[in-house]
């Protein structure tokens, strides 16, 4: 991670006016999507996005993800809104708020006046459709975006889904067995991109549950959500279901903890294929790396792409990485040097707070080995 310390720091400061943003529109959950997208508007000037300059006749705001989005004026009489579930090539599945799908081409004033053409349309954005023939359309319109997936290579963001409320990040608790640094990774990452995170502990089936509450209690002290559930028995799948119900939920999780098997007890007639074979060893037969909304009966949608499963640190610098440590935070200003990364300067609030047991000294062992790695 050393090394890149200037470049990133005007980003780390924009991640943080994001993280602030980010707070207006997690209270606003539970709405349908067209009082979304209607507030969505009506919201400009309250913070979640900005207004920067008219374009063509449109506004060009920035939205709670930092990225540009062009408002141009639809018809609403004439256009329906929908959820992008995929895009392939130059052609976006859309999913109407009737349930129907139509294969959408991308309005070309949109495309044209974008500042960067490959991510005017992805999947899960909510978009403004108007239809065209039995079952095609166009998209008229992009709604900002909000807990977006992306990763950079190369200097370059690649959006992976949009408009994410929620990940669940599934480990199991047996075979293979429990990684709390990897929970920790797939946390900071959720931190990170401002998503909520759920942590599923699958197969409990495996074991007695009591072997994992002193996991669950630190887990739980920081105010996240953990269920212990069974694929295979369906404990704790009733929960899951609820909590999956009417949101967008993306699925992370290592190799062979059962992520494919709890979706499929969920909703039996997606037929995820369930590994046969206890081993890590078919990398090979995820070949695509886009990614695909997958609708619920119950309402809501996943999306379950190899990009997410292996959701790992992306673009998480050393400078942030204390402040998506929730139990960190409080001592952080309180350290005496302004760049402390808590590791071997002397005297350090953080380390202080490890020693007089404020801090779980696990937690804060897996801090340091994100901070090396
Ligand atoms: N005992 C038990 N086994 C389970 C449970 N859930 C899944 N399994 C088994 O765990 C293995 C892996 O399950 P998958 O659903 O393929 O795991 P995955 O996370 O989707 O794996 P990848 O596709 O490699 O990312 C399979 O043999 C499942 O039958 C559970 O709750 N209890
Ligand atoms: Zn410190």
């Amino acid at each position: 991670m050393a090394g890149k310390k200037k470049k990133v720091r005007a980003n780390f400061r924009k991640n943080r006016n994001v993280r602030v943003r980010k707070n207006d529109w997690t209270s606003e959950k539970g709405k349908t999507d067209a009082e979304d997208a209607a507030s969505s508007q009506s919201v400009t000037g309250k913070g979640e996005f900005t207004r920067k300059r008219t374009v063509a006749g449109a506004e060009l705001v920035e939205d709670a993800s930092g990225e540009e989005v062009l408002l141009l004026d639809v018809d609403q009489e004439a256009c329906s809104l929908g959820r992008v579930l995929r895009v392939q090539g130059l052609v976006s599945v859309v999913q109407l708020a009737d349930g129907t799908l139509r294969n959408c081409a991308t309005r070309r004033l949109l495309k044209t006046l974008s500042t960067d053409q490959r991510h005017v349309v992805a999947a899960g954005d909510r978009v403004w459709v108007r239809p065209e023939g039995e079952d095609e359309g166009f998209i008229e319109r992009v709604e900002p975006r909000r807990g977006v997936i992306s990763r950079t290579s190369r200097g370059r963001r690649h959006v992976i889904v949009t408009n994410v409320d929620q990940v669940l990040i599934v480990a199991s608790a047996a075979e293979p067995r429990v990684k709390p640094n990897l929970i920790d990774r797939y946390l900071i990452a959720a931190e990170k991109y401002g998503i909520e995170p759920v942590i599923c502990i699958n197969k409990i089936d495996l074991i007695d549950p009591a072997e994992l509450q002193p996991l669950v209690g630190v887990y739980a002290q920081l105010g996240y959500r953990v269920l212990l559930i069974s694929a295979t028995t369906g404990q704790g799948m009733e929960r899951l279901r609820a909590i999956l119900a009417g949101r967008q939920s993306a699925v992370a999780g290592q190799s062979g903890v059962g992520k494919s098997s709890l979706l499929n007890s969920l909703e039996p007639s997606l037929g995820l294929r369930v590994q046969t074979v206890s081993t890590d060893n078919d990398k090979g037969r995820h070949t695509t790396t886009t990614a695909e909304m997958i609708p619920l009966a119950s309402g809501g949608y996943v999306v379950d792409t190899p990009g997410i499963r292996q959701f790992q640190l992306w673009d998480v610098i050393e400078e942030e990485l204390d402040g998506f440590f929730r139990e960190l935070r409080p001592y952080v200003s309180q350290c005496r040097y302004p760049d402390c990364t808590h590791d071997h300067e002397e005297p350090c609030a953080v380390k202080d707070a490890v020693a007089d047991g404020y801090i779980n000294l696990r937690r804060y062992e897996s801090y340091l080995q994100m901070l090396q790695s």
